[in-house]
Protein backbone atom coordinates (compact mmCIF):
# COMPACT_ATOMS: atom_id res chain seq x y z
CA UNK A 1 0.00 0.00 0.00
CA UNK A 2 0.94 3.39 -0.79
CA UNK A 3 1.72 5.74 2.18
CA UNK A 4 3.73 2.97 4.41
CA UNK A 5 3.16 3.31 8.11
CA UNK A 6 2.03 6.65 8.02
CA UNK A 7 0.40 7.40 11.36
CA UNK A 8 -1.49 9.91 12.92
CA UNK A 9 -1.97 10.89 16.70
CA UNK A 10 -5.37 12.13 17.32
CA UNK A 11 -6.07 14.58 19.98
CA UNK A 12 -9.08 12.22 21.41
CA UNK A 13 -6.40 9.07 21.19
CA UNK A 14 -6.97 6.92 18.43
CA UNK A 15 -4.14 6.14 16.14
CA UNK A 16 -4.81 5.70 12.55
CA UNK A 17 -2.06 3.28 10.82
CA UNK A 18 -2.00 3.17 6.82
CA UNK A 19 -0.24 -0.28 6.61
CA UNK A 20 1.57 -1.73 4.02
CA UNK A 21 2.98 -4.51 7.06
CA UNK A 22 -0.26 -5.49 8.96
CA UNK A 23 1.32 -8.02 11.13
CA UNK A 24 4.03 -5.61 12.15
CA UNK A 25 1.67 -3.15 12.71
CA UNK A 26 -0.85 -5.17 14.11
CA UNK A 27 1.81 -6.82 16.68
CA UNK A 28 3.01 -3.17 17.49
CA UNK A 29 -0.08 -1.70 18.28
CA UNK A 30 -1.46 -5.04 20.22
CA UNK A 31 2.04 -4.63 22.42
CA UNK A 32 0.43 -1.00 22.90
CA UNK A 33 -2.60 -2.43 24.17
CA UNK A 34 -2.39 -4.90 27.52
CA UNK A 35 -4.14 -7.76 27.94
CA UNK A 36 -4.92 -11.24 29.25
CA UNK A 37 -6.79 -12.11 26.14
CA UNK A 38 -7.72 -11.75 22.31
CA UNK A 39 -11.21 -11.71 21.04
CA UNK A 40 -11.76 -11.48 17.46
CA UNK A 41 -15.11 -10.46 16.02
CA UNK A 42 -15.87 -11.24 12.69
CA UNK A 43 -19.16 -11.94 10.13
CA UNK A 44 -20.27 -14.88 8.81
CA UNK A 45 -18.05 -13.30 5.85
CA UNK A 46 -15.46 -12.02 6.83
CA UNK A 47 -14.62 -14.79 8.73
CA UNK A 48 -13.60 -16.86 5.64
CA UNK A 49 -12.70 -14.31 3.74
CA UNK A 50 -10.05 -11.77 6.21
CA UNK A 51 -9.30 -13.98 9.12
CA UNK A 52 -7.44 -16.28 6.73
CA UNK A 53 -5.09 -13.19 6.43
CA UNK A 54 -4.48 -12.68 9.93
CA UNK A 55 -4.45 -16.11 12.04
CA UNK A 56 -1.31 -17.31 11.88
CA UNK A 57 0.07 -13.97 13.53
CA UNK A 58 1.90 -14.72 16.15
CA UNK A 59 1.15 -11.66 18.31
CA UNK A 60 -2.86 -13.05 17.68
CA UNK A 61 -1.34 -16.27 19.99
CA UNK A 62 -4.55 -17.87 21.93
CA UNK A 63 -7.23 -15.85 20.60
CA UNK A 64 -10.99 -16.78 20.35
CA UNK A 65 -13.16 -15.74 17.56
CA UNK A 66 -16.93 -14.28 17.73
CA UNK A 67 -19.29 -15.21 14.82
CA UNK A 68 -21.77 -12.83 13.80
CA UNK A 69 -24.47 -12.74 11.03
CA UNK A 70 -23.66 -10.20 8.18
CA UNK A 71 -25.79 -7.02 6.84
CA UNK A 72 -27.52 -3.91 8.83
CA UNK A 73 -30.21 -6.48 9.82
CA UNK A 74 -27.93 -7.88 12.58
CA UNK A 75 -26.69 -4.64 14.17
CA UNK A 76 -29.03 -5.02 16.83
CA UNK A 77 -29.65 -5.70 20.02
CA UNK A 78 -29.59 -9.89 19.57
CA UNK A 79 -26.11 -9.42 18.27
CA UNK A 80 -25.15 -7.10 20.53
CA UNK A 81 -26.58 -9.61 23.47
CA UNK A 82 -24.36 -12.82 22.00
CA UNK A 83 -21.41 -11.11 21.77
CA UNK A 84 -21.72 -9.74 24.98
CA UNK A 85 -22.61 -13.06 25.94
CA UNK A 86 -19.77 -14.78 24.63
CA UNK A 87 -16.77 -12.61 25.66
CA UNK A 88 -18.28 -13.34 29.31
CA UNK A 89 -18.64 -16.85 28.26
CA UNK A 90 -15.45 -16.63 26.80
CA UNK A 91 -13.47 -15.24 30.06
CA UNK A 92 -13.07 -12.16 29.14
CA UNK A 93 -12.14 -9.31 32.24
CA UNK A 94 -12.00 -6.07 31.66
CA UNK A 95 -8.35 -6.42 30.53
CA UNK A 96 -9.03 -8.37 27.71
CA UNK A 97 -8.81 -6.65 23.69
CA UNK A 98 -11.30 -6.72 21.36
CA UNK A 99 -10.31 -7.00 17.54
CA UNK A 100 -12.88 -5.92 15.21
CA UNK A 101 -12.13 -7.59 12.15
CA UNK A 102 -14.56 -6.65 9.23
CA UNK A 103 -16.95 -3.72 7.79
CA UNK A 104 -18.91 -0.87 9.46
CA UNK A 105 -21.44 -3.41 10.79
CA UNK A 106 -18.69 -5.02 12.70
CA UNK A 107 -16.89 -1.47 13.63
CA UNK A 108 -19.62 0.19 15.10
CA UNK A 109 -21.52 -3.15 16.62
CA UNK A 110 -18.17 -4.69 18.46
CA UNK A 111 -17.15 -1.14 19.05
CA UNK A 112 -20.25 -0.73 21.32
CA UNK A 113 -19.87 -4.31 22.74
CA UNK A 114 -16.57 -3.36 23.54
CA UNK A 115 -17.37 0.10 25.28
CA UNK A 116 -20.13 -1.24 27.06
CA UNK A 117 -18.72 -5.02 28.31
CA UNK A 118 -17.59 -4.43 31.87
CA UNK A 119 -17.97 -1.00 31.56
CA UNK A 120 -15.40 -1.27 28.59
CA UNK A 121 -12.49 -2.87 27.32
CA UNK A 122 -9.73 -2.21 24.84
CA UNK A 123 -10.75 -2.26 20.78
CA UNK A 124 -8.73 -2.66 17.98
CA UNK A 125 -10.67 -1.57 14.29
CA UNK A 126 -9.11 -3.67 11.36
CA UNK A 127 -11.60 -2.46 8.75
CA UNK A 128 -11.98 -4.42 6.09
CA UNK A 129 -14.63 -2.91 3.75
CA UNK A 130 -14.07 0.70 1.32
CA UNK A 131 -16.92 2.14 3.57
CA UNK A 132 -15.21 1.15 6.82
CA UNK A 133 -11.47 1.90 5.85
CA UNK A 134 -12.78 5.70 4.92
CA UNK A 135 -15.25 6.38 7.16
CA UNK A 136 -16.73 3.64 9.88
CA UNK A 137 -13.99 2.56 11.38
CA UNK A 138 -12.36 5.92 12.48
CA UNK A 139 -13.84 8.08 14.92
CA UNK A 140 -15.41 6.44 17.61
CA UNK A 141 -19.11 6.79 16.76
CA UNK A 142 -19.80 3.02 17.75
CA UNK A 143 -23.53 1.57 18.19
CA UNK A 144 -26.53 -0.56 16.87
CA UNK A 145 -30.07 0.40 15.38
CA UNK A 146 -33.07 -0.21 17.52
CA UNK A 147 -36.77 0.42 17.14
CA UNK A 148 -36.14 0.58 13.19
CA UNK A 149 -33.71 3.43 13.51
CA UNK A 150 -30.28 4.09 12.74
CA UNK A 151 -27.90 4.07 15.06
CA UNK A 152 -29.92 4.95 17.95
CA UNK A 153 -28.46 3.57 20.80
CA UNK A 154 -24.53 4.21 20.83
CA UNK A 155 -21.71 5.72 22.66
CA UNK A 156 -18.62 8.14 21.11
CA UNK A 157 -15.49 5.97 22.00
CA UNK A 158 -12.13 5.56 19.83
CA UNK A 159 -11.14 2.14 19.13
CA UNK A 160 -7.28 2.38 20.62
CA UNK A 161 -5.87 1.87 17.23
CA UNK A 162 -6.97 1.98 13.39
CA UNK A 163 -5.47 -0.64 11.18
CA UNK A 164 -5.75 0.09 7.44
CA UNK A 165 -4.70 -2.62 4.64
CA UNK A 166 -6.62 -2.36 1.22
CA UNK A 167 -5.69 -5.74 0.69
CA UNK A 168 -8.99 -6.80 1.87
CA UNK A 169 -10.39 -4.80 -1.01
CA UNK A 170 -9.33 -7.90 -3.11
CA UNK A 171 -12.40 -9.50 -2.54
CA UNK A 172 -14.87 -6.99 -1.96
CA UNK A 173 -17.63 -7.18 -4.42
CA UNK A 174 -18.77 -4.06 -6.67
CA UNK A 175 -21.82 -2.63 -4.92
CA UNK A 176 -19.87 -2.63 -1.82
CA UNK A 177 -17.01 -0.92 -3.49
CA UNK A 178 -19.99 1.79 -4.37
CA UNK A 179 -21.59 1.28 -1.37
CA UNK A 180 -18.26 3.02 0.49
CA UNK A 181 -17.33 5.06 -2.44
CA UNK A 182 -20.56 6.87 -1.77
CA UNK A 183 -18.94 7.98 1.78
CA UNK A 184 -15.71 9.32 -0.03
CA UNK A 185 -17.88 11.17 -2.51
CA UNK A 186 -19.24 13.00 0.60
CA UNK A 187 -15.51 13.37 1.68
CA UNK A 188 -15.06 15.29 -1.30
CA UNK A 189 -17.98 17.41 -1.21
CA UNK A 190 -17.11 18.98 1.81
CA UNK A 191 -13.99 19.12 1.05
CA UNK A 192 -12.33 20.99 -2.09
CA UNK A 193 -13.06 21.42 -5.88
CA UNK A 194 -10.29 18.92 -7.05
CA UNK A 195 -11.13 15.74 -4.98
CA UNK A 196 -14.93 16.20 -5.78
CA UNK A 197 -13.50 16.62 -9.68
CA UNK A 198 -11.11 13.52 -9.38
CA UNK A 199 -14.18 10.94 -7.73
CA UNK A 200 -16.97 12.10 -10.03
CA UNK A 201 -14.34 11.25 -12.82
CA UNK A 202 -13.90 7.67 -11.51
CA UNK A 203 -15.34 4.78 -13.24
CA UNK A 204 -17.16 2.66 -10.92
CA UNK A 205 -18.54 -0.36 -13.34
CA UNK A 206 -14.50 -1.14 -14.07
CA UNK A 207 -13.15 0.41 -10.89
CA UNK A 208 -9.11 0.89 -11.09
CA UNK A 209 -8.10 -0.44 -7.49
CA UNK A 210 -4.60 1.09 -7.08
CA UNK A 211 -5.63 3.94 -7.84
CA UNK A 212 -8.84 3.23 -5.27
CA UNK A 213 -6.65 2.86 -2.82
CA UNK A 214 -4.13 5.61 -3.24
CA UNK A 215 -7.39 7.49 -3.23
CA UNK A 216 -8.56 5.95 0.48
CA UNK A 217 -6.08 8.12 2.66
CA UNK A 218 -6.92 11.03 0.90
CA UNK A 219 -10.50 10.11 2.04
CA UNK A 220 -10.05 9.10 5.76
CA UNK A 221 -8.04 12.19 6.32
CA UNK A 222 -10.63 14.47 5.65
CA UNK A 223 -12.61 12.66 8.16
CA UNK A 224 -9.80 12.75 10.67
CA UNK A 225 -9.31 16.26 10.50
CA UNK A 226 -12.92 16.88 11.35
CA UNK A 227 -13.32 14.47 14.23
CA UNK A 228 -9.82 16.56 15.45
CA UNK A 229 -11.85 19.38 15.67
CA UNK A 230 -14.78 18.33 16.92
CA UNK A 231 -15.22 14.65 18.37
CA UNK A 232 -18.58 15.02 19.76
CA UNK A 233 -20.20 16.47 16.78
CA UNK A 234 -21.21 19.38 18.60
CA UNK A 235 -20.19 22.13 15.84
CA UNK A 236 -18.11 21.28 12.20
CA UNK A 237 -18.35 17.27 12.69
CA UNK A 238 -21.86 17.83 11.11
CA UNK A 239 -19.87 17.97 8.08
CA UNK A 240 -19.41 14.40 8.00
CA UNK A 241 -23.65 13.90 8.47
CA UNK A 242 -24.01 15.72 4.88
CA UNK A 243 -26.30 13.41 3.14
CA UNK A 244 -27.23 11.30 6.45
CA UNK A 245 -30.57 13.23 7.11
CA UNK A 246 -32.41 11.80 4.08
CA UNK A 247 -30.22 9.05 3.57
CA UNK A 248 -30.84 7.40 7.20
CA UNK A 249 -34.71 8.01 6.25
CA UNK A 250 -34.33 6.27 2.77
CA UNK A 251 -32.07 3.28 5.10
CA UNK A 252 -34.83 3.16 7.59
CA UNK A 253 -37.51 3.11 5.43
CA UNK A 254 -35.96 0.51 3.24
CA UNK A 255 -34.92 -1.62 6.45
CA UNK A 256 -38.64 -1.81 7.39
CA UNK A 257 -40.15 -2.84 4.12
CA UNK A 258 -38.08 -5.74 4.46
CA UNK A 259 -36.09 -4.53 1.55
CA UNK A 260 -32.85 -3.39 2.87
CA UNK A 261 -30.41 -0.85 0.62
CA UNK A 262 -26.50 -0.76 1.82
CA UNK A 263 -25.90 2.33 3.53
CA UNK A 264 -23.63 3.87 0.64
CA UNK A 265 -26.29 3.73 -1.22
CA UNK A 266 -28.64 5.62 1.04
CA UNK A 267 -25.99 7.90 1.53
CA UNK A 268 -25.78 8.62 -2.15
CA UNK A 269 -29.40 9.40 -2.51
CA UNK A 270 -29.64 11.46 0.79
CA UNK A 271 -26.91 13.48 -1.24
CA UNK A 272 -29.12 14.21 -4.03
CA UNK A 273 -31.78 15.35 -1.88
CA UNK A 274 -29.53 17.69 0.29
CA UNK A 275 -27.57 18.82 -3.02
CA UNK A 276 -31.18 19.82 -4.15
CA UNK A 277 -32.07 21.53 -0.84
CA UNK A 278 -28.26 23.22 -0.87
CA UNK A 279 -28.89 25.04 -4.22
CA UNK A 280 -32.28 25.79 -3.27
CA UNK A 281 -31.56 27.18 0.14
CA UNK A 282 -28.03 28.18 0.18
CA UNK A 283 -27.04 28.81 -3.16
CA UNK A 284 -24.91 25.85 -4.20
CA UNK A 285 -23.62 26.23 -7.77
CA UNK A 286 -26.95 24.22 -9.59
CA UNK A 287 -24.20 22.46 -13.01
CA UNK A 288 -22.00 21.01 -9.82
CA UNK A 289 -25.37 19.66 -8.32
CA UNK A 290 -26.86 18.29 -11.69
CA UNK A 291 -22.73 16.56 -12.68
CA UNK A 292 -22.86 14.65 -9.12
CA UNK A 293 -26.64 13.81 -9.12
CA UNK A 294 -25.68 12.57 -12.30
CA UNK A 295 -22.49 10.53 -11.57
CA UNK A 296 -25.12 8.82 -8.53
CA UNK A 297 -27.98 8.15 -10.77
CA UNK A 298 -25.67 6.33 -13.02
CA UNK A 299 -23.71 4.25 -10.71
CA UNK A 300 -26.36 3.81 -7.82
CA UNK A 301 -29.74 3.90 -9.77
CA UNK A 302 -32.55 4.95 -7.70
CA UNK A 303 -34.60 4.15 -5.44
CA UNK A 304 -38.33 3.59 -5.26
CA UNK A 305 -41.34 5.38 -3.34
CA UNK A 306 -44.12 7.31 -4.02
CA UNK A 307 -45.52 10.53 -2.69
CA UNK A 308 -47.75 8.58 -0.58
CA UNK A 309 -44.47 7.61 1.51
CA UNK A 310 -43.03 11.11 2.28
CA UNK A 311 -44.91 11.80 5.18
CA UNK A 312 -43.36 8.51 6.63
CA UNK A 313 -40.05 9.46 5.24
CA UNK A 314 -40.32 13.15 7.16
CA UNK A 315 -41.14 11.27 10.05
CA UNK A 316 -37.93 9.50 10.05
CA UNK A 317 -36.15 12.09 9.58
CA UNK A 318 -37.68 13.40 12.97
CA UNK A 319 -35.09 11.44 14.83
CA UNK A 320 -32.25 12.70 13.42
CA UNK A 321 -29.45 13.19 15.69
CA UNK A 322 -28.01 16.46 14.35
CA UNK A 323 -32.10 17.67 15.70
CA UNK A 324 -32.83 19.44 18.38
CA UNK A 325 -36.52 20.10 19.78
CA UNK A 326 -38.21 18.26 16.94
CA UNK A 327 -36.99 20.55 14.01
CA UNK A 328 -35.34 18.62 11.17
CA UNK A 329 -31.39 20.05 11.08
CA UNK A 330 -29.90 19.72 7.65
CA UNK A 331 -26.19 20.30 6.59
CA UNK A 332 -25.87 21.54 3.51
CA UNK A 333 -23.54 23.05 0.97
CA UNK A 334 -23.00 26.91 -0.43
CA UNK A 335 -20.49 25.05 -2.72
CA UNK A 336 -17.87 22.80 -2.45
CA UNK A 337 -16.05 22.54 0.42
CA UNK A 338 -18.17 25.46 1.84
CA UNK A 339 -20.11 24.02 4.47
CA UNK A 340 -22.92 25.12 6.51
CA UNK A 341 -24.50 23.22 9.50
CA UNK A 342 -27.68 23.95 11.46
CA UNK A 343 -29.82 24.40 8.28
CA UNK A 344 -33.44 24.13 8.53
CA UNK A 345 -35.91 23.41 5.51
CA UNK A 346 -39.49 23.66 5.63
CA UNK A 347 -41.90 20.61 4.82
CA UNK A 348 -42.53 21.82 1.43
CA UNK A 349 -38.98 22.18 1.04
CA UNK A 350 -38.34 18.76 2.01
CA UNK A 351 -40.97 17.73 -0.19
CA UNK A 352 -39.60 19.30 -3.09
CA UNK A 353 -36.30 17.75 -2.50
CA UNK A 354 -37.63 13.92 -2.78
CA UNK A 355 -39.69 15.08 -5.88
CA UNK A 356 -36.25 16.27 -7.03
CA UNK A 357 -35.25 12.59 -6.17
CA UNK A 358 -38.02 10.95 -7.83
CA UNK A 359 -38.05 13.43 -11.24
CA UNK A 360 -35.22 15.76 -11.42
N1 LIG B 1 -19.30 4.77 12.89
C1 LIG B 1 -19.26 5.50 11.80
O1 LIG B 1 -18.70 6.59 11.77
C2 LIG B 1 -19.90 4.98 10.56
C3 LIG B 1 -19.65 5.62 9.35
C4 LIG B 1 -20.24 5.12 8.20
C5 LIG B 1 -21.04 3.99 8.27
N2 LIG B 1 -21.26 3.39 9.45
C6 LIG B 1 -22.04 2.16 9.54
O2 LIG B 1 -21.31 1.15 8.84
C7 LIG B 1 -22.21 0.16 8.39
C8 LIG B 1 -21.93 -0.14 6.94
O3 LIG B 1 -20.62 -0.62 6.81
P1 LIG B 1 -20.18 -1.54 5.58
O4 LIG B 1 -20.65 -0.94 4.33
O5 LIG B 1 -18.77 -1.84 5.77
O6 LIG B 1 -21.12 -2.80 5.77
P2 LIG B 1 -20.89 -4.25 6.38
O7 LIG B 1 -20.03 -4.27 7.55
O8 LIG B 1 -22.26 -4.81 6.52
O9 LIG B 1 -20.11 -5.00 5.20
C9 LIG B 1 -20.71 -5.15 3.94
C10 LIG B 1 -20.58 -6.60 3.43
O10 LIG B 1 -19.24 -6.82 3.04
C11 LIG B 1 -18.78 -8.06 3.63
N3 LIG B 1 -17.33 -7.93 3.73
C12 LIG B 1 -16.62 -7.27 4.67
N4 LIG B 1 -15.32 -7.26 4.34
C13 LIG B 1 -15.20 -7.94 3.19
C14 LIG B 1 -14.11 -8.25 2.35
N5 LIG B 1 -12.87 -7.83 2.61
N6 LIG B 1 -14.35 -8.97 1.22
C15 LIG B 1 -15.60 -9.37 0.92
N7 LIG B 1 -16.69 -9.09 1.67
C16 LIG B 1 -16.48 -8.37 2.79
C17 LIG B 1 -19.53 -8.14 4.91
O11 LIG B 1 -19.56 -9.46 5.37
C18 LIG B 1 -20.91 -7.64 4.48
O12 LIG B 1 -21.63 -8.68 3.88
C19 LIG B 1 -23.60 0.71 8.61
O13 LIG B 1 -24.13 0.11 9.74
C20 LIG B 1 -23.38 2.18 8.84
O14 LIG B 1 -24.39 2.74 9.65
C21 LIG B 1 -20.70 3.87 10.59
O1 LIG C 1 -18.57 10.16 11.67
C1 LIG C 1 -19.56 10.87 11.54
O2 LIG C 1 -19.77 11.84 12.29
C2 LIG C 1 -20.55 10.61 10.50
O3 LIG C 1 -21.61 11.21 10.50
C3 LIG C 1 -20.19 9.59 9.47
C4 LIG C 1 -21.38 8.92 8.82
O4 LIG C 1 -20.94 8.50 7.53
C5 LIG C 1 -21.86 7.68 9.54
O5 LIG C 1 -22.85 7.05 8.77
C6 LIG C 1 -22.34 7.85 10.96
O6 LIG C 1 -22.49 6.59 11.57
C7 LIG C 1 -23.65 8.56 11.07
O7 LIG C 1 -23.84 8.87 12.39
P1 LIG C 1 -25.26 9.27 13.02
O8 LIG C 1 -24.84 10.04 14.22
O9 LIG C 1 -26.00 10.10 12.01
O10 LIG C 1 -25.95 8.01 13.31
ZN1 LIG D 1 -22.43 7.25 6.64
Amino acid sequence: MHNSNYENNMKNNQRIIISDNLEQDLTNAINQCEHDKIFILIDSSTEHLCLPLIEGYQCLNGYDTITIGTSDTVKNLDTLDKVWTNLGNGGASRHSLLINLGGGMVTDLGGFAASTFKRGINFINIPTTLLAMVDASVGGKTGINYNGLKNEIGVFNDSKFVILNTTFLNTLDNMNICSGYAEMLKHGLISNEKMWAELISFDLVNPDLAKLQRMVADSVSVKEQIVDKDPLEQGIRKALNFGHTAGHAFESFALKQGRPILHGYAVAYGMICELYLSAALVGFPTDKMRQTVKFIKEYYGLFDFTCNDYDHLLELMTHDKKNTAGIINFTLLSGIGDIKINQTATKEEIFDSLDFFREG
